[in-house]
């Protein structure tokens, strides 16, 4: 699996945990940074980690701000994404098994650390169930094609 990652400037530090995270489950990703603490606008660092995610370059991604809100109604303007906005792990497994949820949003000033890294955990290694999901799934992916770009 490859993951791309990124936050804001208020989801920094929680981004460094969820990297390391990565590291200790031999996850293969990217960061998009940012690269510092300056203030930054959400939807620049959400764009190349949703469009990474939708043409197939990442099989999922995880997006970090201050509450995780921004970064989540970004992610779902991209076609093809399912972004889960998720501070629970009853919700992290079961966006994964229903949802089939390709991105994880989540707020570095809404969750603490440690609870944090058992949702990107679960979500991570949670698989989508199929079954009458599937053709719930189908039909928000028939959604974006309703949109008529
Ligand atoms: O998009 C958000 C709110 O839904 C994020 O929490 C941002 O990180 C937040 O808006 C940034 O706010 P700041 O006052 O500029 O740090």
């Amino acid at each position: 699996m490859k993951v791309a990652i990124s936050s804001d400037h208020g989801g920094n530090n929680l981004r460094k945990e969820i990297i390391t995270l990565l590291d200790e489950l031999n996850i293969s990703y990217e960061d998009f940074g940012p690269k510092n603490d300056d203030s930054v606008d959400y939807p620049d660092y959400a764009k190349p980690v949703a469009e990474g995610v939708a043409s197939g370059n990442f099989d999922r991604g995880i997006l970090i701000c201050g509450t995780g809100i921004g970064m989540s109604i970004a992610a779902n303007k991209v076609k093809g994404i399912r972004c889960a906005l998720v501070h629970d792990v009853f919700s992290a497994e079961a966006t994964r098994q229903h949802n089939d949820s390709n991105v994880l949003a989540m707020g570095e000033r809404v969750v603490g650390a440690g609870l944090a890294r058992m949702v990107a955990k679960t979500w991570l290694e949670t698989a989508f169930e199929g079954g009458r999901h599937e053709r719930r799934v189908n039909k928000l992916c028939s959604l974006d094609l309703s949109r008529g770009e």
